[in-house]
């Protein structure tokens, strides 16, 4: 019973782990292109100048770039019209050379991202968050499915194997997190418990977690005694603590010093998840252009 508690857990390194995803899509892009001339192409859309959203651009166009695949980038105005995104996209969906579209968000007040998201082309739609892929995940479909549940179950695979009967408890219940991978643990046969701003008894459903998923943007909050000894932590949020002057400090939504001790593995922030969402989008992208094509999609990186 006690194993656990004098342990260190295991940290999960999700830049190793990006790095060999990445090496599997770039693998698969250089064989697309060499049996059937096809080059995998991401449209990135970015409205609006916030800098930590132009950062992550810049990281995905680069990545992408990296295994062999073209990157288009479209950056608009903060001020741009609702009409003039949607113009954009039928233009994305009807463009051969792109298999993949993300907008990213959160977008300015005046648009209406469910609108945005749902004139995305389905089989585009490397996000996962139109509401059709959204349908034909809840439904056991083939879906293309959102990259960071999509990064997490790699993860609980690779360290796990087999999940089938094991007591998940994911805290938050965003379409972008919690939901989907809500989904893709029932999928893969977890018991799954999904608890937000409103449960009752978090720390006690959380107790019994054998995976604890961590998706709040509430910094810290998972604390050691909410954790069971020996279980798998992940840690989706990124939040920055702002520290006059000094460089902003990136911490999760679990407290990491207080729970690595308990845990039998957990993932860092920075480190863990975020890596892993920006390798399951090329993944993303190498699936969709190969099923738009009607070829086989790699194997091993889908849920
Ligand atoms: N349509 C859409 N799809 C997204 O997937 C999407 C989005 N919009 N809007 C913004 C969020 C944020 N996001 C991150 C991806 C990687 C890291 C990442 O690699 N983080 C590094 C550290 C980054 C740093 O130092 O700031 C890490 O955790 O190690 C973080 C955040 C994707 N997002």
């Amino acid at each position: 019973m006690m194993t656990h508690l004098n342990k260190t857990a295991k940290i999960i390194d999700g830049k190793v782990f990006a790095a060999s995803i990445r090496q599997q899509v770039s693998d698969h892009v250089k064989l697309l292109n060499s049996e059937h001339q096809i080059i995998p192409g991401l449209a990135v859309v970015l409205v609006g100048g916030d800098p930590a959203s132009q950062v992550y651009v810049r990281n995905k166009a680069k990545q992408t770039r990296e295994v062999g695949m073209r990157s288009f980038e479209h950056k608009l105005d903060e001020s741009v019209s609702e009409s003039t995104l949607l113009d954009l996209i039928v233009k994305l969906n009807q463009d051969p050379e792109v298999h993949g579209i993300l907008v990213q968000l959160p977008l300015p007040d005046h648009i209406d991202s469910a609108k945005v998201i749902d004139m995305i082309a389905v089989e585009k739609d490397v996000d996962g968050f139109h509401v059709v892929n959204v349908g034909r995940l809840a439904s056991g479909l083939d879906a293309l499915t959102p990259c960071t549940p999509l990064g997490c179950l790699l993860m609980l695979k690779d360290l796990h194997g087999d999940l089938s009967g094991k007591e998940a408890v994911i805290v938050g219940r965003s379409n972008i997190v919690g939901k989907p991978m809500a989904q893709l643990l029932l999928r893969n046969h977890c018991s799954v418990t999904v608890v937000h701003s409103r449960s009752q008894n978090i720390k006690e459903i959380c107790q019994r977690a054998d995976i604890l998923v961590a998706a709040v943007g509430r910094a810290e909050m998972v604390k050691a005694d909410w954790v069971k000894a020996g279980a798998t932590v992940i840690d989706v949020g990124i939040n920055r603590i702002e520290n006059n002057n000094v460089k902003p400090r990136l911490v999760g939504d679990v407290d990491f010093a207080s729970v690595q001790p308990i845990a039998g593995a957990i993932t860092p922030v920075p480190g863990g998840v975020g890596p892993m969402t920006i390798a399951c989008l090329l993944a993303n992208t190498v699936t969709a252009c190969c099923r738009i094509h009607d070829l086989a999609a790699p194997d091993g990186l889908g849920a």
